[in-house]
């Protein structure tokens, strides 16, 4: 029994959310199709368009050995046991149990993704099957071979195409293609019902999924024979015991079977029918006398196209659904060409809205909105070969134009780098229509019908192609439910993604191995970061999407909020640890700043500076290797040895190299002892100074106050650093003095300064910034050294504060 639920939005727009439609619904109102009641008039079709009548020959096939005639067995074939049993004829030969994606894939995935706490399911391949149809009388008359052979596990197998020619047997141009099922040409209806795999995903379809079946193949391959059964069923009333039936109206059956079963949730059913003829889209259960075109939108909301104001009615018994099939199917646009006397001329799409409505026991409904697109695709022609002319000439390219776009986009989807890139959906119609079928979350049954005939080859080939490539494309299908069944498995989810996040934070943060740290002294991780973040650890309750139903509302109501309450520590926990990841961030970039500053002034250094004469060089560190290298007795800009080499091109012994142009001191002091050496003789030289400038008095001098203040304008003052001016006047050396040592030390450097730049080639530059920089650089280093070797006493050595040093 179908009940109607009020609750249900009512919807009438294919594609579209229920509140997409909600706006359309109310203008063309609801209808309720019965046989009889959704016949409408239909408009006079264009002039080569005709629409189904009645005298066309009955293609019904009857399973006898006629039928299977010319075709080859390479291996004998499962047959009766793999037909389920109660078909144990010879003649019908189907392959089938090829694991992958089979119909028992899909069950695999229905499995999965129903009653799990992921509302979808894993990425899963289109299923493909293929279904060959008998030849025909004419390709029987013409004695066309059959170019198809069936060796079973889901295998067809091409030969080469070498018409005209005696038949060879190259094992070259065989091609070998592997489906889920393959249908041989005995297949019945009733076979494609039970082994396509469409069972499964009508289930899908009322557990919420939006399932599609589509058919794909040349023309006159057998398409529209296997979706709706041979042209002359609805001439008349049909006879639902008509054993021709096609899969459209035995998956209707299956459907009410199904409904029926389940007293527990309410079902609706809507249907709705169009066509795409010539690039427009044409509703066949209203198409109006001028079959104006609807126009194909994008939802945001849905995240996909749909068309607007298609006529969607209610279908509350079986006879409904079949109303709504007859209609259209009487509407669609048929026309003639030499293959195929009722061939469709337009891609036809008839979508069943399944919306199910299931109260628990609390009150609660769970609302899910399946949905089964069946797809009739116009068959792709050599228009050649069928001799189209005028408005079928003009249908045919509209029907390849499209049918290449699908391909295209097959093509993108089915390759694992095109398939995140841009697929040219929007192209056609078909392909907009199709879209969410195809890449998106949706389950697909791909029915590929070919012609056995060996006429047909280059055709039947490229199907086979089709297929196989659509083989490849993943979906990824989701079930379409009710927005509060939504909420919580969304904040399920973002607690999940959180806590990876905040793994991640802790990791990156190396919590963790603080923690190992903190281990020895009786801290765990978790208490760590708990102390650390105020993590809330009070634990979720498990729940078990199968046995939401059984929630009442005030304990769903609960989990939303113990959801929302856990999702919210985590942000807050996140947060900080963003905070404390950022402050990490701020302070590697100062120290960074820092370092990049010490390098800059090592630089300018570098630039003007060489050794003074009183002290050695220093080991200096190799920027490369970080490893120290002994001091030079000279210091060399490397950057400039290229330009002090090339000078001495000029000069007398330009030809010797720089080495040979030096001696080197093969005498020398270890490096720390010429050091002690020269800090010992800086200090005397000093003190000596010092003591010849005492005041008389013997009291050591003050600092003066402008020495002490920046911006003064002693030139000693600019020259030497505040901290070590003041030092050395706590030393008790006089102003005088001071200025002294510091203009008999800036004269001795800027004689050794020119001596040595003439030596090494180093450009000119300004004395007064050579000057200022070298004093620096004394000041910084040298003289550090000498003061702290000369004067020991505590209260003078502040340069073992490095900061206070390197500060200038
Ligand atoms: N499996 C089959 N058994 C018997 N007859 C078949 C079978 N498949 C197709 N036929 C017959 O072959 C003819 C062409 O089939 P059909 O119209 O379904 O082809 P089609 O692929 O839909 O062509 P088009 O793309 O031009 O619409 C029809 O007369 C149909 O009854």
């Amino acid at each position: 029994m179908v009940r109607r639920s009020s609750s249900v939005p009512h919807l009438n727009s294919s594609g579209a959310s229920s509140a997409d439609s909600a706006g359309n619904s109310g203008s063309r109102g609801r209808v309720r199709a019965s046989r009889g009641n959704v016949k409408k008039s239909t408009a006079t079709p264009p002039a080569s368009t005709q629409r189904q009548s009645s005298g066309s020959t009955n293609n019904s096939v009857p399973r006898s050995r006629s039928l299977t005639n010319g075709m080859r067995r390479l291996s004998p074939q499962k047959g009766g046991s793999g037909s389920g049993g109660s078909r144990n004829t010879p003649y019908f030969l189907r392959s089938r149990e090829n694991e992958i994606g089979s119909a028992e894939t899909l069950e695999i995935v229905a499995s999965k993704s129903t009653g799990s706490e992921e509302p979808s399911t894993p990425e899963d391949n289109i299923n493909v099957v293929v279904r060959v149809r008998p030849l025909n009388e004419k390709e029987k008359r013409d004695r066309y071979g059959p170019t198809l052979q069936f060796p079973g596990n889901g295998q067809v197998i091409i030969e080469g195409n070498d018409v005209g020619q005696k038949r060879s047997h190259n094992r070259d141009s065989v091609r070998v293609f592997t489906y889920n099922v393959v249908f041989e040409p005995g297949a019945t209806q009733d076979d494609i019902l039970d082994y396509s795999g469409i069972k499964r995903i009508i289930e899908m379809g009322i557990e919420g999924f939006s399932c599609t079946a589509f058919c794909y193949g040349q023309t006159g391959s057998g398409k529209t024979h296997t979706l709706t059964g041979p042209p002359d069923l609805f001439m008349g009333k049909p006879n639902p015991k008509d054993p021709r039936h096609g899969l459209i109206f035995r998956s209707f059956v299956y459907l009410f079977q199904l409904i029926k079963n389940r007293k527990d949730v309410n079902y609706v059913l809507k249907a709705s029918f169009m066509e795409i003829y010539n690039e427009r889209v044409i509703d066949l259960l209203n198409p109006g006398s001028a079959r104006k075109p609807l126009a194909v939108r994008w939802s945001k909301k849905s995240g996909g196209f749909f068309v607007e104001n298609l006529f969607t009615v209610d279908c509350e018994e079986l006879d409904d659904l079949l109303a709504v099939l007859e209609e259209g199917m009487r509407n669609r646009a048929v026309g003639s060409h030499a293959m195929n006397d009722h061939s469709s001329r337009s891609h036809t799409i008839l979508t069943v809205h399944i919306l199910s409505d299931q109260q628990t026991d609390g009150g609660v409904f769970l609302s899910k909105h399946g949905k089964i697109n069946f797809v009739d695709l116009a068959g792709s022609e050599l228009t050649k070969k069928t001799m189209s002319e005028g408005k079928t000439l003009e249908e045919a390219n509209n029907i390849n134009k499209s049918l290449m776009v699908l391909g295209y986009c097959i093509a993108s989807l089915s390759d694992n780098k095109k398939r995140t890139g841009h697929i040219p959906y929007r192209d056609s119609q078909l392909t907009k229509l199709l879209a969410d079928s195809l890449a998106g979350n949706g389950v697909t049954l791909m029915i590929a019908c070919v012609s056995p005939a060996h006429y047909n080859h280059a055709e039947t080939l490229n199907t086979l192609r089709y297929a196989s490539r659509a083989k490849r494309i993943r979906t990824k299908p989701v079930i379409m439910m009710d927005p509060r069944e939504a909420l919580i498995l969304s904040l399920k989810r973002d607690i999940h993604g959180l806590q990876m996040e905040n793994d991640h934070l802790k990791a990156a943060l190396n919590l963790h191995h603080q923690a190992a740290v903190n281990a020895g002294q009786g801290e765990t991780v978790d208490n760590l970061l708990e102390l650390q973040l105020g993590g809330n650890s009070a634990p979720l309750p498990k729940v078990d999407l199968e046995r939401l139903p059984e929630l009442d509302g005030t304990e769903l109501a609960e989990l939303v909020k113990l959801y929302m309450a856990e999702n919210e520590s985590l942000r807050q926990e996140n947060n900080h640890l963003f905070t404390v990841r950022e402050t990490i961030l701020r302070d590697q970039e100062i120290v960074c700043r820092e370092n990049e500053r010490l390098l800059k002034k090592l630089e300018d250094v570098n630039k003007v500076c060489v050794r003074s004469p009183l002290i050695p060089a220093r080991p200096a560190i190799s920027p490369t290797t970080g490893k120290e290298t002994p001091g030079t007795e000279i210091w060399t800009n490397p950057e400039l040895v290229g330009s002090a080499q090339s000078n001495a091109i000029q000069s007398e012994d330009a030809t010797l190299p720089l080495g040979q142009r030096m001696s080197e001191n093969t005498d020398r002091r270890t490096d720390t002892a010429q050091k002690r050496i020269d800090q010992q003789r800086i200090a005397r030289n000093i003190l000596l100074m010092a003591n010849a400038f005492r005041r008389p008095n013997g009291e050591p001098g003050q600092v003066p106050g402008h020495l002490k203040q920046e911006g003064q304008t002693n030139p000693a003052a600019n020259l030497m650093p505040e901290p070590i001016i003041a030092h050395i006047f706590t030393i008790g050396l006089a102003e005088t003095a001071v200025l002294d040592i510091m203009a008999a030390n800036l004269q001795q450097q800027r004689v050794i300064n020119e001596q040595l730049r003439r030596e090494v080639g180093l450009p000119r530059i300004q004395v007064s910034e050579a000057c200022s920089l070298m004093m620096k650089y004394m000041m910084e280093n040298e003289t550090e050294d000498c003061l702290l070797s000369g004067f020991t006493s505590p209260k003078v050595n502040p340069f073992r504060e490095k900061s206070s040093c390197s500060i200038l």
